[in-house]
């Protein structure tokens, strides 16, 4: 349940959206079809824009999700009378192509891996092709006696997809949102998202609906490949916290008040020796979920290695310090586990205990120097500076403390 909030938390804005954008298109459906007439090529253009732009940032798998979403808006609008059966099944064939195509990873834009992705598509679409109608006829039985509860609960919305398709859309949906839940990234959502959007599309089967999805949906693309890469430059791909580029960006924001708390983690050589890398990577992402929950009003960032920084905006050393002590206690009091599994490559170094190398609880500690902008100490990195001699002292003084730098 943990592990779906974060998901359902990044799912609500655009299902909302989708929704909304839905509702809008039923309830201004006479003048959106004024406008489509004038501006069919909308829909395409935005397709071209948001290919362009996933190709830039080698997101191969949103390029050939926008050209396939291009194929189909085409057919809707200039092959398909609708009800046309044959269409259906393309578009059915196209709604697992693209749940398959958001299970790949992005292979980027070599050459190769391009005519490879492409001959992939072509025989995994043509299978579906093949396939689809056989899976709809030798199952006939089966699925009718399940689409019947269904079509008495509820006709107008049964009658909208055929037996073989709600059991298509029903598994791909599933299949899409375990994918999701594996690789919680925006380009997945948007992928997930772009498969619901045809299934929408192909339950209403109007023009106009699949206008209105196809161009939200490059909307979407163009979004989440921002998003992804300002995450990218401004979170800290270890531990998700505000990168050091993000540091430096937030104190050309900040006023002349403020504090600067520099912090190291206390003998983590020894850790990572003791316990190995990945294990040293996991107390990492647990401090960093320790000072990203500080109170007081900080903000935490990765400073690099196993330093961070908290930043407390229009605050004074006495407002701080609790806040800061009670962060130091909080690390120092947390049972981590290490588990076999994490066991170092390299054996323990001579005279360290055995029992090191199993399952085992330890803690961390860390030790945090404080400054704050004075009118003599004005500049952040002579901030940063003093809150780094501080630190020092904290180290000196046995390590796992607090010191306020003397200003
Ligand atoms: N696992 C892991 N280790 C890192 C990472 N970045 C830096 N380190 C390690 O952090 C350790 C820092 O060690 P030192 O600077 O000697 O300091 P220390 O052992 O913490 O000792 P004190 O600061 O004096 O308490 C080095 O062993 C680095 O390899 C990282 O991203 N992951």
């Amino acid at each position: 349940m943990q592990a779906l909030r974060p998901i359902a938390t990044r799912t609500l804005v655009p299902s909302l959206a989708f929704v909304l954008t839905l509702t809008a298109s039923f309830h201004f459906s006479t003048l959106l079809q004024q406008w489509l007439s004038s501006y069919a090529w909308v829909p395409l253009a935005s397709l071209v824009a948001s290919g362009l732009i996933s190709l830039q940032f080698g997101r191969t798998r949103l390029v050939f999700t926008a050209l396939l979403l291009g194929a189909y808006y085409y057919a809707r609008f200039h092959l398909s009378p609708l009800g046309n059966s044959n269409l259906d099944i393309y578009a059915d064939a196209l709604i697992l192509l693209l749940a398959w195509l958001a299970w790949r990873p992005d292979k980027g834009v070599h050459p190769f891996n391009v005519v490879i992705t492409v001959i992939e598509l072509v025989l995994v679409g043509g299978l579906c092709v093949v396939l689809l109608p056989q899976l709809g006829e030798s199952m006939a039985p089966v699925l009718t006696t399940l689409y019947a509860p269904l079509y008495q609960l509820n006709p107008t919305l049964a009658a909208m997809l055929s037996p073989t398709q709600w059991l298509v859309y029903i598994a791909v949906f599933v299949i899409g949102l375990v994918r999701v839940i594996l690789v919680p990234s925006n380009s997945q959502i948007a992928l997930w998202f772009t498969v619901i959007g045809l299934m929408v599309a192909n339950a209403i089967a109007t023009p106009l609906v699949s206008a209105v999805i196809i161009t939200w949906l490059a909307l979407a693309f163009v979004i989440s490949t921002l998003v992804d890469s300002f995450n990218m430059a401004f979170r800290d791909e270890l531990t998700g916290i505000p990168s050091r580029r993000a540091l430096m960006q937030y104190v050309q924001t900040l006023g002349r008040r403020y504090i600067v708390v520099m912090c190291d983690i206390d003998h983590f050589k020894k850790f990572n020796d003791t316990y190995g890398h990945d294990v040293g990577d996991q107390v990492l992402r647990l401090v960093a979920s320790k000072f990203n929950q500080v109170s007081g009003g900080g903000r935490a960032f990765r400073y690099g290695g196993e330093e961070f920084t908290l930043i407390f905006p229009r605050k004074d050393l006495h407002d701080v310090l609790p806040h800061v002590d009670l962060l130091r206690q909080t690390i120092e009091q947390y049972p981590l586990v290490i588990r076999s599994k994490d066991r170092p490559t390299k054996p323990p170094k001579k005279g360290h205990n055995k029992k090191s190398a199993g399952t085992k609880t330890v803690s961390v500690t860390c030790s945090f120097g404080v400054a704050q902008r004075t009118s003599e100490v004005r500049d952040f990195m002579d901030i940063l500076k003093v809150a780094d001699q501080a630190l020092y002292q904290a180290k000196k003084a046995g390590r796992n403390c607090v010191k306020a730098a003397q200003q």
